[in-house]
């Protein structure tokens, strides 16, 4: 049924879809065990992505749909049968790209623009308007070969930032390792020329989600990674209402095209206080936990309007087997009110991405344990 749609509209020939686990809980359905995947599965904790890596540059990898491909299928082929989505390799920061703004990405010092945006007078380098199927064909390009490559194994995830956190990088000029201080300077001292450059990447997203839906993607993520960087108020402010305007345009951008929505997941990390009104307002069909909320909190919460993700501390993979397993059964009980019924409306994963220090058994050993406790029928204490 799903690939009869995405066949038809897309002009594009894919492979039936063999597992939509994922499909269903996301729509908040009673699954027979929860769907599992990781953020950053594709990623420097896999040796065979570190062999391609020392070849090629990171950005040369998004640009090339052939190694993009490739990457995105490394977790599924050594992970075979236990993950159920793929993510597409690519990166946030392609939107600054996009943008005009160069990013380099030296090996393990994390992003870097070396131009970041000083004061207003710097929008005026940023390309604007973005013509996103020119700048950022080459994502499309990468996910119909992966959706074809994929064989309907699993679903595909497309992804991108959310306007504050890719303000934050943009104005900052790298990571979280210097603190995000001049990103809130420019909300508290340029509140109007913020908002100018929220809602110029709110359009690029916006289109770039739905050119990733047109081009195969089955699922869509937004990151909001420094959420955690703003208060609730400001969280109101400047993150929320662009959010909001994603979630709605993407969907009746599709509709317009003739397209079936697709399921929306937002990560807004750190962003716990806002989960009830997100889920009455957002939009999201799925929103996503870190591993600083209770699981059944989460639900309270947000009650039966949305499916959840997450949430494990994504250091319990340092921990050992042993405690991997205590773990997982304890997010699992949470998220499964200690009911012996099947997982509703969940989908398990990390509460952040893996890191790269992790082992790839103990990767593997996680993804057993959620196969093995979130099961119908067994009883999770
Ligand atoms: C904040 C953010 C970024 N990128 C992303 C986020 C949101 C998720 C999060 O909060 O972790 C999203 C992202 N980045 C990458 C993916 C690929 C898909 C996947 O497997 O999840 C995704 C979904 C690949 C990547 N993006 C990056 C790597 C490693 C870079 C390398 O190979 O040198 C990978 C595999 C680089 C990157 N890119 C970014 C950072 C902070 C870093 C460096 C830190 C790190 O390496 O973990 C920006």
């Amino acid at each position: 049924m799903v690939e009869a749609t995405a066949q038809s509209l897309t002009g594009n020939d894919f492979p039936p879809l063999k597992n939509d686990l994922i499909l269903r809980a996301a729509r908040g359905e009673r699954t027979e065990r929860a769907p599992v995947w990781v953020m950053r599965q594709a990623g420097r904790y896999l040796p065979e992505f570190r062999k391609v890596r020392e070849k090629h540059a990171f950005f040369d990898i998004c640009q090339t749909p052939a190694l993009a491909t490739e990457i995105t299928l490394q977790p599924i082929r050594r992970y075979a049968g236990l993950l159920d989505a793929a993510i597409i390799f690519s990166d946030i920061l392609v939107i600054p790209q996009a943008m005009g703004m160069i990013v380099e990405m030296p090996e393990g010092k994390g992003p870097t623009f070396p131009h970041p945006l000083a004061d207003p007078e710097d929008l005026s380098r940023l390309k604007h308007p973005v013509n996103v199927d020119q700048e950022l064909g080459y994502v499309f390009d990468a996910i119909t070969m992966t959706r074809k490559e994929l064989k309907g194994e699993v679903p595909l995830i497309g992804f991108c930032g959310s306007p504050w956190t890719l303000m934050a990088y943009m104005i900052q000029g790298g990571g979280s390792r210097g603190g995000f201080h001049s990103a809130k300077r420019w909300i508290f001292q340029y509140p109007t020329a913020s908002k100018e450059l929220l809602s110029r990447i709110t359009t690029i997203c916006v289109d770039f989600l739905i050119g990733q839906v047109r081009a195969g993607a089955q699922l869509v993520q937004v990151f909001d990674s420094w959420a955690s960087e703003l208060s609730p108020h400001d969280f109101q402010e400047f993150s929320l209402p662009y959010l909001c305007i994603i979630a709605h345009r993407v969907k009746s951008g599709l509709s317009e095209v003739g397209m079936e929505p697709v399921p929306m997941i937002l990560f807004a990390k750190g962003a716990n206080y806002a989960l009830e009104e997100l889920a009455i307002t957002g939009g999201y069909d799925v929103l996503g936990l870190d591993w600083c909320i209770d699981p059944l909190v989460a639900r309270h919460l947000v009650g039966d309007s949305v499916a959840l993700q997450g949430n494990i501390d994504p250091d319990i993979l340092y921990g050992g087997k042993e405690a991997i397993q205590r773990e997982v059964k304890r997010m699992c009980a949470s998220f499964r009110s200690n009911t012996t019924d099947g997982p509703k409306g969940w989908i398990a994963n990390l509460g952040h991405g893996i890191t790269p220090g992790v082992s790839t058994e103990d990767m593997g050993h996680f993804l057993s344990c959620v196969h093995k406790y979130s099961r119908q029928g067994d009883e999770v204490v």
